[in-house]
């Protein structure tokens, strides 16, 4: 086999320790050549340049027809990261280029935030002797099913929507049910569209298309659902909110909002900014735990692709972590002092000038973001 040349996100967690000749089974004489790029500049230009085998990326490069129409030399994508609506699954499939995304691989650091954010929010929610709490779940998949349970170990009740799965004890309320039922509100959805039909009647399939598009799911129609109340939490994806509605809502209910993800990320306005509980800058997943699962998940993918044993796992990589949720849950009132959310929160908002956090800032806070670590739990492991 010929060597192996990867472009790659230069905010993919450790890519030396997983994308070397050993790691990847290659012999003495193949190279494994890494090109390191900040994500938002891998372009077409670059790749022709370069001609590389394998593009790894996260979620602030586009993939798509007119990043790789002219290169016939990429062979592989992997995203470190869940959500894959910056990919065009359907165009890397016509072109027989093999893609793997790290689904699951930061559940838990997700969950934790939202649990952390409606803590430090409320936190007379940590006291047992409370009436429980209705937390309620839009999207029950990775993350909004780890949600739940930690919810349930802290003895709150749950109402969930997720129409493209079976009821269950979570999966048990409509839209309407949980948006006006609920004390909380988090958003747990993949970013989708709806299904265009063409003048045939035919439905024309493009990328992230579903039956129950997310986009703007949450605008003035679904926020006039919720009582003033209800603390609505997104860090899913920027525009399953229509920001312009919930600015206006906010104005109207005085609603405790937070937001790690941002409809015109990543760039945020002043204005927006200054009504929010709680805004991070896209970092609900970015612990050490998280993103080194993201990386492990995509290098295990590519050594399947390359037909070779993975011999490198996250573990050998991870100090030692002592934060037992066990121990925690039965102290909620500290989960607020183990992750400090405000301090991110005022990381963002000390970044605006003239009116708006720029697209540099924003990626700036992002690059050089201090991992925190997960809690730990018996669900933990890497294979999620
Ligand atoms: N802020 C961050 O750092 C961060 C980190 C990881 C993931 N994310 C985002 O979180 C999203 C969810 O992650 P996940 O791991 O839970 O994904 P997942 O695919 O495991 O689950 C998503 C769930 O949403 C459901 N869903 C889809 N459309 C829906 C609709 N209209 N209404 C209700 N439910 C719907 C699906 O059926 C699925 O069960 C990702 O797609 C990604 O965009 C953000
Ligand atoms: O979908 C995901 O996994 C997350 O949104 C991810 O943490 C973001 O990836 P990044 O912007 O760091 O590339």
């Amino acid at each position: 086999m010929k060597n192996l040349t990867i472009v790659a996100d230069s905010n993919i967690a450790s890519l030396d320790e997983f994308f070397n000749p050993v790691a990847l089974g290659q012999n003495t004489e193949q190279q494994v050549q890494v090109i390191r790029v900040a994500g938002r500049d891998i372009n077409a230009q670059l790749l022709a340049d370069v001609q590389p085998d394998v593009l790894l990326i996260r979620s602030v490069t586009s993939i798509n027809e007119s990043l790789l129409s002219d290169n016939n030399s990429v062979k592989f994508v992997g995203s470190a990261t869940i959500g894959t609506d910056h990919v065009d699954q359907k165009y890397l499939a016509e072109r027989n280029i093999t893609f793997a995304n790290a689904a699951g691989c930061s559940k838990h650091s997700v969950a934790q935030y939202v649990v952390t954010a409606i803590l430090t929010l409320r936190p007379q929610y940590g006291a047992k002797s409370m009436t429980p709490l209705t937390v309620g779940i839009i999207g029950l998949g990775n993350i909004g099913s780890t949600l739940a349970q930690y919810a349930s170990d802290l003895g709150w009740k749950i109402l969930g929507y997720d129409p493209l799965l079976t009821t269950s004890d979570i999966n048990n309320a409509s839209l309407e049910q949980v948006l006006s039922q609920s004390d909380i509100v988090s958003l747990h959805l993949p970013l989708t569209d709806k299904k265009d039909t063409d003048t045939q009647g035919a439905v024309s399939i493009s990328n992230n298309v579903s039956d129950y598009p997310t986009r703007h799911l949450i605008n003035a129609e679904t926020l006039a659902l919720m009582s003033p109340h209800t603390m609505l939490i997104n860090s899913a994806r920027g525009p399953v909110i229509d920001a312009a509605a919930l600015e206006a809502d906010i104005d109207a209910t005085e609603r405790q909002v937070v937001l790690d993800v941002f409809e015109h990320e990543p760039q945020i306005s002043e204005s927006l900014l200054s009504k929010l509980a709680i805004a991070t800058p896209h970092i609900a997943g970015y612990t050490l735990e998280g993103k080194l699962r993201g990386t492990q998940i995509i290098y295990d993918a590519l050594c399947e692709k390359l037909a070779v044993l993975p011999v490198l796992s996250m573990q050998q990589l991870l100090p030692l972590n002592t934060y037992l949720w066990s121990e925690l849950k039965e102290n909620p009132d500290i989960l607020p002092k183990f992750y400090d959310i405000k301090k991110d929160d005022a990381a963002l908002r000390s970044k605006i000038k003239s009116g708006k956090v720029k697209g540099p800032d924003f990626d700036q806070l992002r690059r050089d973001y201090h991992l925190r670590r997960e809690w730990q739990t018996s669900m933990v492991n890497v294979t999620v």
